[in-house]
């Protein structure tokens, strides 16, 4: 590696400062999900609620006081989401949720009720509905907006924080969600015309902005930090326009904070200019992976030399430990090119878990390797001082840096020959099944002997507590695999014996024995490392621990065949084999960084070749590879687009292409708009594909048919992640949606997603109700 040494001898300016976007909000032990649960659940009261989460934001700020970071943020901390938090401070909320408002008052414990309402819903009212932050596994609620909303700003939440922090004698940095990304991420509310575009509301929303930079003035702030994410994709003009007037109107003010506008998750190409031009204090750029084009593009614009740079060096959504000294070396390259240049995380470290102290089963040298959110401060303040005093001052933690990137490249679990030399022979392997759809469609239907409309589920039935205890005890060595074993094939005999008695046609063993679908596959793969208490917060209080690939991956033995076929043998009709598919596992995973994408997602696929084929010899005739991520991973950035997809097919391909024209292959998708990826979805070539479709009224079927999708479509008719039972008729009426745009002959019958996050109580009658709507459908039609 070679590193010019110029940050030594740094040409005259201010010193920089260390920073982060914002922190995980969990605490350790998960602290938050618990006592957000305990209120929901009447174990708390709003009050105790209160104080305790208020020493979890003390403790969160002390930790980042203590680490050494200069400048620290507050309002990044959030009761479940920080884009509902934006909504709930601009007064920006759907109507079916106003007459709650109205009641609710001024008391501390209307207010959370109210707030919680719109993330989950109450018996009055639909909550908001919840969709992917960019390319991350974060969920946000979507604001509502109509053309006659009225903003109204309630500055509670990011004033309370900042003085909160004030009285541990840390001025902060409130961080908030810009105008311009609120809008984009925002959608129309239900009733209001299609022709509405949320942008057209920035004149108004600028208002309650402006009130909120001199109120947070006022209190004392410095900076404030303004985050446009929406800006690292492309953006036609009109959405650079806005950017423009908005920020020139905000910075209009005279009364106000620093503006640092933040950008993170890729590059910010146009919108450099538009920024670089505008009267903004400071931009905070991504300057890791694909997003180090904005060093050049920097460069290309003269810089920023009147601004403040906020360099993200330290990649906020990944685990490996950084490169220090390449680093320090971009970051000396970026003092040539702005006013100032301090030093941060890429986005916000919400996206990784808290810290790796807490592995404490973890092989000390591969530790070393990994950087979680608290790691991940100490590198940025050794960076900020290496930038300040020079390499000699930071000489011995580059030694160290350079030490644990050099064992990691040595390491024999970091590359294995032998998965090298097949990953290498599968590019001669075909990617085609035997023969086309068509034919596979007539040895299928014959061999499987289903009915039209065929009913079936996505593969969870509910993760009772009773499971999640039963493997804490396993884990904790208070119940032996045998008995654990027990349990779940009892669960798995409860499952089939449901699924029975709903009259389902196709199915499944429920996935009683997975704590997650990722991690339960990473768990059986060599290659992956997978965490005890890394959590990462997926949506309001659920978690998931995302598993770190670490070297080349393949399958040590079979990993579902067992429960597969215990499953088969307990019912005469077929039951579905259920994989996570490559795409899924990389998404849901932190990818090692010293091998391209598309060769680990190779190594996975061939990985699940060989259990699909394993399945499909322990006579399963039904398997499920499911990829959900598919889309969400789709690049931000139009032109990164063809070669992801093209290899996110290819390994899916690569996974299903070995079966026999007679096993029948699934996949599965949801949470997405599809729009995008229509070529990608007939490229997979599935026979069946089941998406994410209730919600919004089956358009889906359309969009698909319209693409010429040939293949067989199971459109949601159940939106599983509402706690409500559909009718017989609600279902009914779907499928007569669906029955406009699909053949009967073509279409499945099942709800959007697993049932693991829901109870019996719910999961029992919709079951019913959807076996009963796909009956009455076919005897409507004259089917059998
Ligand atoms: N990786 C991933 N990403 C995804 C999804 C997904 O399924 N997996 N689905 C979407 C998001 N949906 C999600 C739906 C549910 C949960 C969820 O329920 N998470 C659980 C944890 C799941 C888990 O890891 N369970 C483990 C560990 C459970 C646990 O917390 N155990 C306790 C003890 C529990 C007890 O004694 O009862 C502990 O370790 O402290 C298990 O079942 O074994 C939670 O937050 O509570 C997460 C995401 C998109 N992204
Ligand atoms: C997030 S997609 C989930 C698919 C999985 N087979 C399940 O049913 O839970
Ligand atoms: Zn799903």
């Amino acid at each position: 590696m070679t590193t010019t040494r110029s940050s030594s001898n740094r040409p005259q300016g201010p010193r920089s400062r260390s920073t982060v976007y914002g922190y995980p909000r969990q605490g350790p032990g998960r602290q938050l999900k618990k006592l957000t649960e305990a209120y929901w659940a009447g174990r708390l009261d709003a009050d105790a609620f209160l104080a305790q989460t208020r020493e979890l934001r003390r403790a969160r700020w002390i930790e980042l006081r203590d680490a050494g970071i200069d400048e620290i943020p507050s309002n990044d901390f959030s009761y479940y989401d920080h884009v509902l938090d934006t909504a709930v401070m601009l007064g920006a909320l759907p109507r079916r949720h106003a007459p709650a408002l109205a009641d609710a008052g001024q008391s501390p414990a209307a207010r959370l009720d109210r707030y919680f309402a719109l993330a989950r819903g109450n018996d009055d009212a639909a909550p908001l509905e919840m969709t992917k932050w960019f390319t991350t596994n974060y969920h946000y609620l979507v604001p509502e907006l109509r053309p006659d909303m009225e903003f109204r700003l309630d500055p509670t939440k990011p004033l309370s924080e900042f003085r909160e922090a004030r009285e541990l004698g840390l001025t902060t940095r409130p961080v908030i969600l810009g105008p311009v990304s609120f809008l984009l991420l925002s959608k129309r509310e239900p009733g209001v015309p299609g022709d509405f575009q949320p942008l057209s509301l920035l004149g108004k929303i600028i208002c309650p902005y402006l009130e909120l930079i001199r109120r947070l003035f006022d209190a004392g702030a410095e900076w404030v930090q303004f985050d446009e994410p929406c800006l690292v994709a492309d953006q036609p003009a009109q959405v650079l326009d806005a950017v423009a007037t908005a920020y020139a109107t905000l910075c209009a003010e005279e009364f106000r904070p620093r503006l640092l506008v933040a950008t993170y998750f890729d590059r910010l190409g146009d919108a450099l200019p538009v920024l670089a031009d505008s009267p903004v204090d400071g931009i905070a750029m991504d300057i890791t992976g694909p997003a180090r084009a904005n060093i050049d593009d920097l460069a290309a614009i003269g810089g920023i030399p009147t601004k403040r740079l906020v360099a993200g060096v330290v990649d906020g959504r990944n685990v490996w430990r950084t490169d220090l000294a390449a680093a320090l070396s971009t970051l000396g390259t970026l003092l040539g090119l702005a006013g100032q240049v301090d030093v941060s995380a890429s986005c916000s470290l919400l996206h990784v878990p808290l810290s790796i102290e807490f592995e404490r089963q973890l092989d000390p040298q591969i530790a070393g390797w990994l950087a979680f959110a608290r790691q991940k401060l100490e590198e940025i303040v050794i960076l900020t001082r290496g930038l300040n005093d020079g390499w000699e001052a930071v000489a011995g933690d580059l030694q160290v840096s350079a030490a644990r990137r050099a064992t990691r490249l040595a390491s024999p679990i970091v590359q294995v020959d032998a998965v090298r030399r097949r990953a290498a022979e599968a590019a001669g392997l075909p990617r085609t099944r035997r023969s086309p759809y068509a034919e596979r469609r007539i040895v299928q239907r014959r061999q499987l002997g289903l009915p039209a409309l065929p009913t079936t589920t996505i593969g969870s039935f509910p993760q009772t507590p009773a499971l999640r205890a039963a493997r804490a005890k396993l884990r904790a060595g208070e119940l032996d695999a045998a008995g654990y074993e027990a349990l779940i094939e009892a669960e798995i005999a409860a499952v089939i014996a449901e699924q029975e008695a709903a009259g389902l046609d196709v199915l499944v063993h429920g996935e009683p024995e997975r704590n997650d679908m990722v991690q339960y596959f990473a768990e059986q793969l060599d290659g992956f490392l997978t965490t005890a208490e890394g959590w990462v917060q997926s949506y309001g209080t659920r978690y998931v621990r995302p598993p770190i690939v670490v070297g080349d991956v393949a399958r040590r033995g079979p990993m579902t065949v067992r429960w597969a076929t215990y499953a088969a043998g307990r019912t005469q009709k077929p039951v579905k084999g259920m994989l996570t598919g490559p795409v899924t596992m990389l998404a849901w995973s932190f990818v090692r960084d010293d091998l391209p994408r598309a060769e680990v997602a190779r190594q996975v696929a061939l990985a699940l070749r060989d259990e699909v084929l394993d399945l499909e010899a322990a006579g399963l005739r039904v398997i499920q590879i499911d990829e959900p991520a598919l889309r969400e991973s789709l690049p931000l950035r139009n032109a990164d687009r063809a070669e992801y997809l093209s290899w996110a097919v290819d390994a899916f391909r690569l996974v299903t292409s070995g079966v026999r024209d007679e096993t029948q292959i699934h996949t599965h998708m949801c949470y997405a708009e599809f729009g995008d990826i229509l070529q990608a979805l007939i490229d997979m070539d599935a026979d069946v594909i089941s998406l994410e479709a209730a919600r919004s009224d089956m358009a889906i079927v359309t969009d698909l048919a319209r693409a010429g999708y040939p293949n067989d479509i199971g459109p949601g008719v159940w939106d599983v992640h509402s706690p409500r039972i559909p009718t017989v008729q609600e279902i009914v009426d779907r499928i007569h949606l669906a029955l406009k745009e699909c053949p009967a002959d073509r279409l499945w019958i099942n709800p959007d997603c697993g049932l693991k996050t829901r109870g019996y109580a719910e999961v029992r009658p919709a079951l019913a109700n959807m076996v009963a709507a796909a009956r009455a459908v076919r005897a409507e039609l004259g089917l059998v």
